[in-house]
């Protein structure tokens, strides 16, 4: 495995360690108080325990946000500055409490102070219009009563509510309700504008005649590449009970001729055959290696030779840890208790050990959006 730090039981100290030595002069009360009045590291002291103090208060300053999200705040404050007495009327909150919410929120940038109170600064705008963000804010209510007890998820203790809000990441059985699932498919496909136009950007479908999502939702993903590919043919695969709202949307948007959707699960069904592309679309990690593999395998018989995988998803860093992939997806996905965050290499590395060949991976923008992986079946192209 490529992204495993390896090795068994705590390292022994033997001879000269430079991290070692660095590690206890910083961690010394002495030092730490010379350092924050010399003038060549005071600078650095006090950027450092910033550092430190955000990552200190991360959970508050995202429960302000809600508290922003949940009162709509953002569009409130949108067009004209409002005064608190108006914000507080509106929230039912007393006015002190308020102040003390829209400081807060001003203080993490949400809001400008302006005459005769508060106005959506450029940032909150930016969260305000970022497709899908909003409602993944209102959402980890859920989330973040599960990450109350951390240490309880690592060591799988308990039922997590975070399992019970996607029922659909353990198979068929758990998504026949049609409203339960729309639910989901609404936060997932709400999202998923950001990742389409990541994914577009990092990849061309040049040459592709018909690409089949697998595991597509209600479509968004297909909607956008088949605006961006007008020739392209479709075909979505997901579970029965999220079929319907795709072939809605395809409806709506005069696509129904160019997308086939099929009901099945990957798990038990055959794959429909036919394209000579395949794209997985943030589902690789609702699951474990296992569902992956056997999964990865079962494209790889559905597709012609040289046809192509394209794995596009938030990804963890490896060797490079990265907030987004290794901080909120590993613990989201460790929350639900399923998938897992991967690594480009590891994705990579099971792509092939499924048998696929000439794996990529395409850098993306932003991967906070998402990362993609893309590999071919062996044969002609
Ligand atoms: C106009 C003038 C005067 C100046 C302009 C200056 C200028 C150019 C400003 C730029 C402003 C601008 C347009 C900013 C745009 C920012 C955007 C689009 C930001 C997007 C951010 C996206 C974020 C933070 C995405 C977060 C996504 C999350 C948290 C997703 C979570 C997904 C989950 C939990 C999925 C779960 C699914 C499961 C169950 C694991 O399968
Ligand atoms: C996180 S969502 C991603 C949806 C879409 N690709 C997107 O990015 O918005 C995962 C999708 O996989 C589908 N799924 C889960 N298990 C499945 C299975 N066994 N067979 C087919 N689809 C499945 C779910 O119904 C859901 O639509």
């Amino acid at each position: 495995m490529t992204d495993t730090v390896s090795g068994t039981g705590p390292a022994r100290p033997s001879g000269f360690s430079w991290r070692r030595w660095r590690n206890r002069k910083i961690a010394h009360r002495g030092f730490q108080s010379w350092a924050s009045r010399f003038p060549l590291t005071r600078g650095h002291v006090r950027r450092e325990g910033e550092r430190m103090f955000d990552l200190v208060s991360g959970f508050v300053y995202s429960q302000v946000l809600w508290a922003v999200v949940e009162l709509d705040l953002l569009e409130a404050t949108c067009d004209e500055a409002q005064s608190l007495a108006a914000l507080a009327h509106r929230a039912a909150i007393p006015v002190d409490r308020m102040e003390a919410l829209m400081q807060a929120g001003a203080a993490l940038g949400l809001f400008d102070r302006v005459a005769p109170g508060y106005q959506l600064s450029a940032l909150g705008a930016a969260l305000m219009g970022a497709p899908g963000v909003v409602d993944m804010i209102r959402h980890h209510d859920v989330f973040y009563r599960d990450m109350q007890d951390p240490l309880a998820v690592l060591r799988g203790e308990k039922e997590t509510e975070l399992a019970r809000f996607w029922p659909y990441v353990f198979g068929a059985g758990a998504a026949e309700n049609p409203e339960t699932a729309q639910r989901y498919s609404k936060l997932m496909a709400d999202s998923q504008a950001l990742v389409a136009e990541e994914t577009l950007r990092a990849i061309r479908f040049d040459g592709v005649t018909r690409l089949m999502d697998v595991g597509g939702g209600t479509g968004a993903f297909l909607a956008a590449v088949g605006a961006a590919c007008p020739d392209l043919k479709m075909t979505l695969f997901d579970l029965p009970a999220v079929v319907p709202a795709a072939e809605e949307r395809f409806r709506a948007l005069g696509m129904a001729d160019r997308v086939t959707v099929r009901g099945g699960s990957f798990r038990d069904d055959p794959l429909p055959e036919g394209a000579d592309a395949v794209s997985l679309v943030r589902v690789c990690y609702d699951h474990a290696d296992e569902t992956v593999m056997a999964l990865m395998r079962k494209i790889l018989d559905a597709l012609p030779p040289g046809g192509r995988l394209v794995v596009s998803e938030p990804m963890a860093g490896g060797a490079h840890p990265n907030r987004s992939g290794d901080a909120y997806f590993a613990f989201y996905c460790m929350a639900m208790g399923t998938g897992r965050a991967r690594s480009p290499e590891r994705l990579a590395e099971m792509m092939k050990e499924a048998g696929f060949q000439g794996v990529e991976m395409p850098r993306t923008h932003r991967s906070y959006v998402t990362s993609v992986v893309v590999g071919r079946k062996p044969g002609a192209t």
